[in-house]
């Protein structure tokens, strides 16, 4: 059998009555990246709770590397467990040093290092691979936000522990600092190699970051897979909608070839059964194309942004409104009656 990292077994969760988790599974590979996705109170953190063996799940297991560390009889308490965590609200102590922080866990979990010299190389290790080597004697307050969430990184990671869950770990920095930190964080789980469990709403993040997405919605798994398959290929209309813009087209599928209700718009490929069930075709704004003569779903120009690289129109088809990404060359003017294709 192939050594398994993450084994998430059929878990279900309630709080009460309702059901905040629903028979989620995956098995995530040693040394993957995997990103739980979802919008507000959809069971991220829950699932990751689970996962840190703070709550026990109501149905279901969790393995890492065979070993059964929850179910609804059992618990492996986080201490005991071979990993690390990273919270957004960065949770430093204000009286200890950098170094010490890094230090700490290693401490509690003196067995797995051998001798102090080894600690000692562990921790300079973890100073390095997050950039703090410089900054090891001051104290929490005399950091930057992104400094702070390097330090909680570098106390996740000084023990190279198989798992490292990541809460939201980016969301109380701004908007210029979380995209570095985005490829500070892919650098580090290359070098590491560490399992990786990221939970976020933020699909950017996902999308970068990720070898693998669960896109998890009202407690289900709505889809796992890369960012790719995830973006281009969604198996569920939520997929669809929720990760990137998409344009839901109305007409009728026969085997892999779709025709818009009115039959002016064509459209070839293969595509999630759901779709087909739904008589609806998935178009994300850039395989849509405008063009003033020929076939086509009869359009007017409602809103036009222009984003650099490309325009961004909002057509008017009928009742519909439809979002088209479009290369500035391609300049059309705000009522301007045109067509739809994806040719
Ligand atoms: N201790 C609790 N008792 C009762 N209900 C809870 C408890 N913790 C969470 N919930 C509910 O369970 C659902 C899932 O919560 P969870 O925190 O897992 O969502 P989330 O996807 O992480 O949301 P967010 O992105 O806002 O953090 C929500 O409806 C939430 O209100």
């Amino acid at each position: 059998m192939i050594a398994m990292s993450l084994v998430i077994d059929r878990i279900s969760m309630n709080y009460g009555h309702t059901k905040v988790l629903d028979n989620v599974s995956a098995i995530i590979q040693k040394g993957e990246f995997l990103s739980i996705l979802g919008h507000s109170g959809c069971g991220k953190t829950t699932l990751l709770k689970i996962l840190a063996g703070f709550i026990k799940p109501a149905e279901g297991q969790i393995l890492l590397h065979d070993v059964l560390y929850s179910n609804n009889r059992k618990i492996v308490s986080p201490g005991k467990r071979d990993m690390g965590m990273v919270f957004q609200s960065f949770a430093l102590w204000p009286h200890m040093t950098i170094r010490q922080h890094i230090e700490f866990p290693l401490q509690c979990r003196s067995s797995r290092w051998r001798s102090k010299k080894e600690q000692e190389k562990a921790v300079e290790n973890a100073l390095e691979i997050t950039g703090l080597t410089e900054l090891q004697q001051r104290y929490p307050h005399q950091l930057s936000g992104g400094q702070r969430q390097r330090v909680s990184l570098a106390r996740a990671i000084a023990a190279r522990p198989s798992l490292l869950l990541m809460d939201e770990p980016l969301s109380a920095l701004d908007i210029d600092l979380r995209v570095s930190m985005r490829k500070e964080i892919r650098r580090i789980h290359q070098l590491i190699g560490t399992t990786v469990i990221f939970v976020t709403h933020d699909q950017g993040e996902a999308l970068s970051l990720s070898d693998r997405i669960m896109v998890l919605h009202k407690g289900c798994v709505e889809q796992i897979g890369t960012p790719e398959e995830i973006y281009l290929h969604p198996q569920t209309p939520f997929t669809a909608a929720f990760i990137g813009r998409c344009n839901f087209i109305k007409g009728e599928w026969q085997g892999t070839s779709f025709h818009s209700a009115d039959g002016k718009l064509f459209y070839q490929g293969d595509i999630a059964d759901i779709f087909h069930q739904q008589q609806i075709c998935p178009l994300r704004p850039e395989q849509l194309h405008i063009i003033r003569s020929g076939s086509g779903l009869a359009g007017i120009i409602k809103e036009k942004q222009y984003i650099g690289r490309e325009i961004h129109y909002v057509v008017s088809c009928k009742e519909n409104m439809f979002n088209v990404y479009a290369p500035t060359e391609e300049n059309y003017a705000i009522g301007e009656e045109l067509y739809l294709n994806c040719q």
